[in-house]
């Protein structure tokens, strides 16, 4: 793909800090926001300014090294402590996204692996290894776009919920990896963009991304998609994820496992795009996976415009878990996984 059509790059490490886009101000503005503290990066995961699974991760990596950046004068025993503490509590920024806690295990894993060198050597080694976890995102990405290609026929009218672009990974991202890749590879393709309430990613992100690809696309309310799939309007949804358990349950943004439901009762494929960061294999099965519930004011506001009346009670999830059988296939950067998905997302890492 050329890079032009996926300039848009999330999150960057500039010398000595990282530069995010803040999403929230997206698409009216493109705000980007200079990060040089661990505290302000775990508010900008929470506030959702950096979002997406493989996102999430990337700037969980970087984080980590602001964090440790500083420490000094310390035993190997008292900067490990250090960077346990640092690693939950970046964890507790968001808790669905598995990409999060697995680019901290990394992290952890590397520092312990160093324990007899110097703090400074180690610290390098950190910041090394967030790079490379952003690298890597970059090339899996581009990785799955291509790997999906055989599933997109040369004219599809594709489904697809939230944002999983460029804004939610390295670069390309998953789902829209394979939309943007097939508009590269002249496919005639039209794109279902999920509006996606509460916080829009379809409407502000997926549509802000597909515009600058010059992609076909129109925006639908959420609830459309069912009168969509049985006018026989879709021929395929994919969509990404932020957390894959060993047997295929899938968690992603709220309101997937509707469309998973719809799509079964009307024979359309149904397909999640994912890099082998978002599986968990330590979950036997989907309600294990935590949910994030967020803020009543997204549900209750529209903006700054509020749209229920004052004290109204809500529940907010963020993500829903749509089982795997009602999944068709899962395209990773090392291909496309059918069932049976118990054994064949195992085999992914052996
Ligand atoms: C490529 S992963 C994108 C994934 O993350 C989104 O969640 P959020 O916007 O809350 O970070 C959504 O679940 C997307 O499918």
């Amino acid at each position: 793909m050329s890079e032009n059509k996926q300039a848009v790059k999330s999150i960057e490490w500039r010398d000595d800090h990282v530069r995010i886009i803040d999403q929230t101000f997206l698409p009216s503005r493109t705000v980007y926001c200079d990060i040089r503290d661990i505290g302000q990066m775990w508010d900008a995961i929470k506030k959702l300014k950096v979002r997406g699974a493989p996102a999430i991760g990337i700037a969980a990596a970087y984080a980590f090294y602001l964090g440790i950046r500083d420490i000094r004068d310390i035993s190997f025993a008292g900067f490990n402590i250090e960077a346990e503490r640092i690693a939950e509590y970046l964890a507790s920024s968001r808790p669905t996204a598995v990409n999060l806690k697995w680019a901290l295990d990394r992290i952890l894993m590397t520092i312990y692996a160093l324990r007899e060198k110097p703090i400074e050597e180690i610290k390098a080694k950190v910041l090394e290894v967030a790079q490379t976890i952003h690298q890597e995102d970059i090339r899996t990405c581009r990785q799955i776009g291509l790997n999906g290609q055989e599933l997109i026929p040369k004219k599809a009218n594709i489904l697809t919920h939230c944002n999983t672009g460029g804004l939610a990974t390295g670069q390309y991202g998953t789902a829209l990896s394979m939309i943007f890749h097939a508009h590269e590879e002249g496919k005639n393709i039209h794109v279902w963009v999920d509006e996606t309430r509460p916080l829009l990613q379809g409407a502000r992100l997926t549509a802000w991304e597909l515009s600058q690809a010059e992609i076909p696309f129109k925006l639908v309310i959420d609830s459309a998609s069912g009168h969509l799939m049985k006018s026989g309007m879709v021929d395929l949804i994919v969509v990404g994820t932020d957390r894959v358990a060993a047997n295929g349950d899938t968690a992603n943004k709220i309101g997937t496992y509707n469309l998973s439901v719809l799509a079964k009762a009307h024979n359309i494929p149904f397909y999640v795009a994912l890099p082998l960061s978002t599986i968990d294999l330590s979950l036997s099965h989907g309600d294990l996976i935590p949910i994030e519930e967020r803020d009543s004011a997204e549900v209750t506001q529209f903006g700054n415009a509020r749209v229920a009346p004052p004290k109204t009670a809500t529940f907010n999830p963020a993500f829903d878990v749509t089982p795997a059988e009602n999944i068709t296939a899962f395209i990773t950067e090392k291909g496309i996984v059918r069932p049976p998905f118990t054994e064949n997302l195992k085999k992914l890492f052996e």
